[in-house]
């Protein structure tokens, strides 16, 4: 499995742990940055994880900011992206066995860090469930 990791200065504290944890489990990952945390522009770092993804280049991307919201929202930009916000691992399963979500975006500012270690383990392991799920998610890029 290969994943992409992105976000902004307020994720880069976790985005950096999760990347060690990650790679502790011989995951292959790479970090779109941002590289500190100096103030940055989210939707810089967060385009090019979303296009990764999209070139199935990585399997998953994870965007790790502040509230979580500018980087969904920039990354649903892109249509075949399915970029969830969860602040609970059932949400991440939910948006992976639901959903097909392929990039989890995770509030750092209003989550642990153990929770968002949880929340990402349990979006890159939960299989994406079909059968209903799949007609649902078929006319989400319909337009
Ligand atoms: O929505 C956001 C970007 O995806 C986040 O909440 C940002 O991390 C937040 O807006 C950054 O705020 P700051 O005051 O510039 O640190």
């Amino acid at each position: 499995m290969k994943i992409a990791l992105g976000g902004d200065h307020a994720g880069f504290e976790y985005k950096k742990a999760l990347i060690e944890v990650l790679e502790a489990q011989g995951i292959e990952t790479k970090d779109f940055g941002p590289y500190s945390t100096d103030s940055v522009d989210y939707p810089d770092y967060v385009h090019p994880v979303a296009e990764s993804v999209l070139a199935n280049e990585y399997d998953l991307g994870v965007l790790i900011c502040g509230s979580a919201n500018g980087v969904a929202i920039t990354a649903n930009k892109h249509a075949g992206i399915r970029a969830a916000i969860c602040w609970l691992p059932e949400l991440a399963e939910l948006a992976r066995g639901h959903n097909n979500a392929n990039i989890v975006c995770i509030p750092a500012r209003f989550v642990s860090l153990e929770d968002a270690k949880e929340i990402t383990q349990r979006f890159i392991t939960a299989p994406f469930e079909g059968g209903r799920h799949a007609n649902r998610v078929n006319k989400i890029d319909c337009v």
